[in-house]
């Protein structure tokens, strides 16, 4: 059968939730004074969205075909992103064979090398190429996974991001990622804070649920030290992002440091095979964490994580819905899973992206059966009552 070509690339902005799930509304647990690099200055300490953290918005990502089929994505991107979409990869895509996934990366990302590389460009081009995997499975009437080799598990088993793990626990999850609250610049008193929330998470889950903490870039190496020291009495599986993307060397004294048995994640600021490539040979982590709407996409996680697995280093996720979903499942090395909760009060569990896609599965007592995701591509809809606006044409 002869396989469509592209006929029209479209790039659109959604504002309130969807991918860009930091942005929320007030009282929302994602935003609760929570550690970040900018907390040095007091007037960016509160809120995460008083510095921008919510400033890029959603971007949708359309690929139409020949025959009429759409795939789409949704990431972070906004309008900077439909610029980039409308103005320069468009050209790479239109009148291409929706099979040449290979091709079309590689010339969207050698022909922003030059102003590209990570961040929004990537967020970008990761994008794109989602979009590509939906459409081209929904040409093959096949799920994403059935494309990436097929699902090595029954189920994922995922756990929980947020405020309440308590809960996450009674609600059938493996673990749950705390969001820590306080940073360098509030010294010992905040040091203390800290621990004595892991402290009272660890009393009201009981010895063996799986306590993480997110630091989310916060950090110093002596104060990351400090904190693990701290935690490894309450259990702490994992810490976080505990140092800025960019301090390789930080992250491999850290993991020599931390307490044996303790495990050293990050990654979902990080983008390409060459960043995780660093990573993994400077000794950094134990398990990355690239997010499949920001590192490169599928095309790239693919590569991604086959070094990873070369390295004997896991690889998880960070939260990005069906995106990583269908990935997570074909993969031995990528043994659980993330949900981020999104109530406000991570009370209950409601889709991530919410309200931007129909048909967003979500855990069920903490697991998703395979069969969950056996819906041509990812198996999602744009929410038609969410109104996108596409800035750009070319
Ligand atoms: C909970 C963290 O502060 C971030 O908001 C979260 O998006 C990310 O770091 C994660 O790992 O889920
Ligand atoms: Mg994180």
């Amino acid at each position: 059968m002869a396989m469509p070509t592209i006929k029209q690339v479209r790039a659109y902005t959604v504002r309130g939730g969807g991918a860009d799930y930091h942005d929320q509304g007030a009282e929302h647990w994602i935003d609760n004074h929570i550690a970040t690099p900018m907390a040095r200055y007091p007037e960016y300490r509160a809120s995460r969205q008083s510095f921008g953290i919510n400033v890029l918005g959603t971007l949708v990502v359309e690929i139409e075909a020949s025959d009429g089929t759409v795939g789409f994505s949704v990431t972070t991107g906004g309008e900077l992103g439909c610029f980039i979409v409308e103005k320069h990869l468009a050209r790479f895509l239109e009148g291409q064979c929706v099979t040449a996934i290979e091709k079309m990366w590689d010339q969207m990302y050698f022909a922003t090398l030059y102003y590209g590389r990570k961040g929004i460009v990537i967020n970008t081009i990761s994008g794109v190429d989602l979009a590509l995997w939906d459409l081209l499975a929904k040409v093959r009437r096949e799920p994403v996974h059935a494309l990436l080799g097929g699902p090595v598990r029954d189920e994922l088993q995922f756990y929980a991001t947020g405020a309440r793990p308590d809960l996450a626990k009674d609600m059938g999850f493996i673990g749950g990622k705390l969001p820590l609250h306080h940073g360098p610049a509030e010294g010992e008193e905040g040091l203390r804070k800290n621990l004595a929330e892991l402290a009272t998470m660890r009393e009201r889950v009981g010895p063996d649920f799986w306590l993480m903490l997110d630091c989310w870039m916060s950090l110093d190496l002596n104060y990351a030290t400090r904190l693990a020291q701290g935690a490894h009495e309450h259990g702490l599986k994992w810490i976080e992002e505990a140092l800025p993307p960019d301090d390789y060397w930080g992250y491999a004294a850290l993991r020599r440091q931390v307490p044996p048995g303790m495990l050293v994640t990050t990654g979902e600021h990080e983008a390409t095979r060459w960043g995780f490539r660093l990573l993994l040979e400077q000794g950094c982590c134990d398990i990355i964490q690239p997010d499949v709407g920001w590192c490169g996409g599928i095309t790239e996680l693919i590569k991604i994580s086959a070094l990873a697995d070369a390295h004997g280093a896991l690889v998880v996720p960070h939260g990005s819905s069906v995106y990583s979903y269908h990935f997570v499942i074909t993969r031995h090395n990528s043994p659980f899973a993330e949900f981020l909760m999104m109530a406000p009060q991570a009370d209950r569990v409601v889709p991530m992206f919410n309200p931007l896609l129909l048909d967003e599965p979500v855990p069920v007592n903490g697991r998703m059966k395979a069969s969950v995701l056996d819906q041509p591509g990812f198996g999602v809809r744009l929410n038609p009552d969410c109104a996108l606006h596409r800035p750009y044409t070319h």
